[in-house]
């Protein structure tokens, strides 16, 4: 994988997705918890945090960005195009509350990470890819503790997607080392997790499980 942004091709979305929580991580072993996940092979990391303030969010988000690097990971930050900026994340992930596409490919250059949630609506990720998106999202699938009202996606949705996305394809939602497998064979190129990593004893080992499912290149 290249050190850097600027390499990027939508092809090095692929394998383990994590996304932090604030539930399950605090600003004391935040590091440790991730630096599990990528030790176990986590490919992209996501800094989700809907609770913090902005300057504990700036802090982390860029003792994030730089461990990241260490391990040639991806490291995106959801919701805030402006916070993605000032740490010069590799990119951003929204959805449908936030920014725009528009705005966040304005803000964060051509070589930026894009990537849009689309529920399970294959329509919206047609349209998000026509736009530039890098990588649209699904889900989600199971159960989600961390977003429990989240809305229900299908697996003929991944399918489908599969058949007509020219870009990578993430799935979300409950998300667990037993059930990633049914999503790859679905179609999804990486799967984002949160409690099915972060909520496990052995964070590393966990990581290990699900980003051992996905073929190597
Ligand atoms: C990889 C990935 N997929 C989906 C989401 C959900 O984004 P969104 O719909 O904006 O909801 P919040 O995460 O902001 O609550 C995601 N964050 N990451
Ligand atoms: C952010 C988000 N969007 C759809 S489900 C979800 C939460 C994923 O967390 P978990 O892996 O714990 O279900
Ligand atoms: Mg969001």
């Amino acid at each position: 994988m290249p050190s850097s942004a600027s390499h990027h091709t939508n092809k090095f979305i692929h394998g383990l997705y994590v996304i932090t929580d604030t539930k399950l991580m605090n600003e004391e072993n935040i590091i440790a918890k991730v630096s599990q996940a990528l030790k176990g092979g986590a490919k992209i990391v996501q800094y989700r945090d809907k609770v913090s303030s902005e300057q504990t969010k700036l802090k982390l988000a860029t003792q994030l960005q730089q461990l990241c690097k260490s391990y040639q990971a991806w490291f995106i930050v959801n919701d805030d195009i402006h916070l993605a900026k000032e740490v010069n994340a590799d990119g951003v992930h929204i959805g449908k509350d936030d920014d725009d596409i528009y705005k966040a490919r304005q803000l964060l250059g051509d070589n930026a990470i894009i990537g849009v949630s689309c529920y399970n609506d294959l329509n919206r990720a047609l349209q998000m890819q026509d736009l530039g998106a890098n990588y649209v999202a699904f889900g989600r699938f199971f159960n989600s503790k961390t977003k429990p009202n989240a809305p229900q996606a299908a697996l003929t949705t991944l399918h489908q997607a599969k058949q007509s996305l020219h870009i990578p394809i993430v799935a979300i939602g409950g998300v667990t080392a037993e059930n990633a497998q049914s999503l790859i064979d679905s179609g999804a190129d990486s799967v984002a997790v949160i409690q099915g990593v972060f909520a496990a004893k052995d964070i590393q080992a966990e990581s290990q499980k699900i980003q051992q499912l996905f073929p190597t290149a």
